[in-house]
């Protein structure tokens, strides 16, 4: 049976997978969908309520996205943030203009607690502003349930229409009780029960995928990281033995981590299991490749060809379907995600175009839909091992995509040595545990260095470590001095003559992002 859903309405916002992601919290299933879709096709997928993004424009602006006046008659409640909120107003026959005070950040807002919105949360709660323009009338029938001392109407509805709205950002955690609101609309005005369970989804996932594999093969990408491992256990307990997965060591991996992926694989699981070694192949492909971009699509190209050498090994007969361990985020970041309007940062190595005389019978990605919290859900009620479900993610091009400038077989092994150096002394400080992601990165720099009164003209290590809950953004982690201290020691004395300075990245994301490629 399908779950029921909450759509949220896509108008350029910066927020708009996190308001997916609040709504999952309340555990209903959310997906986010750009705002050029029907009302048809809306009306087809029977969503229990509809959320309306923020978004850069201004809604009396013609150019500006605006949808039909008739999504507020089909009965379905729907909360307009920001943007969305004015363009509430703004179509049903209130004035929105150009605010007198523009509000960013921290605001007060006075709100009125007789609104189901508003249920259990203080008169006065702090909000998240950003915006230059407000709503100066609201439309007939509507009635103000929210203000602040230059913000007339901070929050505003129709609780007879189920329209409500607010001018504030209440997915943002600094919204301190916007989860309590996002909860009260979803579970009180539009009724969800809450059935996004993620026992009910391995449930109703595994009857999905044994219903469209049927007798057929399945090659599935197996890196050994939380997302192809939560795919592998999936489709393992959906077809059992009609499934292979393929290890593909490309030779980017960190230092001993092949042998570790197939020790995990071959002892701890009864899976086809196979890895295939394409160092050469992948050092061959790269040679003299020093775009970003570039890269990623050829080490994501090869991956497809290495898939399909080893299916044709198998089946001569027929094809089989291609599976791999994507998850929503994959999907976004590659600009894939949504309306197409949004701008492609980096393509992900799973998100590269398949090349056109690769045959699969089709592309199964049972985690497409899942952030990184939700696929590691998945993976406890699959009950995979802890140690694999809590991994750090590791990037599909791998140390690739660490390596600044060339790929050569000498640097990649500068790379391994350098980062199983942080990662063994953060895990001797007991360090590990406490951050999303740490590794090393080689920039490609040489600096002058002393050592024994000689002089070194060697290279720069950059160490990357952040914090962040869903990596789509990400805050530079606060490692203690001592343990930074011991590594950049242990770095520059254990591979004397070739790495002489180590640096610490102390950028977010944004404005950086957590690869350094
Ligand atoms: N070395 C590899 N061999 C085979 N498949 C791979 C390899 N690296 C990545 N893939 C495929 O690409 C997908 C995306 O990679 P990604 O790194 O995002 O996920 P993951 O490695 O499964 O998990 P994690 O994010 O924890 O590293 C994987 O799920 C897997 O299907
Ligand atoms: O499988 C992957 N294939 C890729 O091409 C890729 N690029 C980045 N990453 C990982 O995604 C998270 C966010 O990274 P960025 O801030 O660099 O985009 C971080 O966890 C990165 O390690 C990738 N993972
Ligand atoms: N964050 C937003 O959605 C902003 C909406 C609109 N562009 C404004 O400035 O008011
Ligand atoms: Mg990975």
């Amino acid at each position: 049976m399908a779950n029921e859903m909450v759509i949220v309405l896509d108008f350029g916002g910066q927020y708009n997978q996190l308001i997916a992601r609040r709504v999952r919290e309340c555990n209903v299933y959310c997906e986010v969908l750009p705002y050029t879709k029907s009302i048809e096709e809306i009306k087809a997928l029977n969503p229990k309520g509809i959320l309306f993004t923020g978004g850069p424009n201004s809604v009396y602006d013609e150019t500006s996205p605006h949808y039909e006046k008739a999504i507020f008659d089909l009965g379905i409640p729907i909360l307009g943030i920001c943007y969305g909120s004015q363009l509430m107003a703004w179509t049903l026959g209130g004035e929105v203009a150009t605010a007198p005070v523009s509000e960013y950040g921290h605001t007060d807002v006075e709100v009125d607690t007789n609104s189901v919105l508003f249920k259990g949360i203080e008169a006065t709660t702090g909000c998240w502003m950003s915006h230059t323009d407000y709503i100066k009338q609201v439309p007939e029938g509507f009635k103000i349930i929210g203000h602040t001392p230059v913000c007339p109407v901070a929050a505003m509805e129709n609780p007879a229409r189920k329209l409500y709205a607010t001018q504030f950002h209440p997915e943002v955690l600094h919204t301190k009780e916007g989860k309590k609101m996002l909860s009260n609309f979803v579970m009180d005005i539009c009724e969800c029960a809450g059935d996004w369970q993620m026992e009910s989804f391995v449930e109703n996932t595994v009857k999905e995928l044994r219903g469209q594999i049927g007798e057929k093969h399945v090659i599935l990408g197996l890196s050994g990281g939380v997302d192809s491992s939560v795919a592998a256990a999936l489709l393992s307990r959906a077809i059992g033995k009609q499934l292979t997965c393929v290890f593909v060591d490309h030779g980017l991996m960190r230092k001993n981590e092949g042998d570790e992926i197939e020790e995990t694989f071959t002892g701890k699981f009864d899976m086809n299991f196979v890895r295939i070694d394409c160092k050469e192949s992948y050092l061959e492909k790269l040679k003299g490749v020093i775009d970003p971009e570039e890269k990623r699509k050829i080490i994501g190209t090869e991956f497809y060809r290495v898939f399909w050498d080893e299916i044709k090994k198998h089946q001569t007969d027929c094809l089989s379907y291609f599976a791999q361990g994507t998850i929503y985020p994959d999907r976004i970041e590659s600009g894939k995600g949504k309306n197409g309007k949004s701008d492609t940062i980096k393509t992900h190595h799973n998100m590269v175009d398949q090349p056109t005389d690769v045959q699969f019978l089709g592309t199964i990605e049972p985690l497409k839909d899942l952030f990184k919290d939700e696929v590691r859900k998945v993976g406890e009620t699959l009950g995979l091992p802890h140690e694999l479900v809590w991994r750090q993610p590791f990037p599909g091009p791998g140390l690739g995509v660490r390596i600044i400038g060339e790929i050569t077989a000498p640097r990649i092994a500068v790379l391994q040595e350098a980062d199983w150096i942080l990662r063994d002394e953060m895990a001797k400080n007991g360090y590990e545990k406490e951050l999303a992601q740490f590794f090393c990165v080689l920039p490609g720099v040489n600096t002058v260095g002393v050592m024994g009164d000689h002089r070194t003209y060697a290279d720069l290590i950059a160490i990357r470590a952040v914090t962040t809950d869903d990596f789509m953004t990400a805050d530079w982690a606060k490692i203690p001095y001592e343990i930074l201290g011991k590594v950049s020691g242990r770095i520059t004395n254990e591979m004397k003559g070739i790495v002489n300075r180590v640096v610490y990245d102390i950028t977010s994301k944004p404005p950086g992002t957590v690869e350094w490629e």
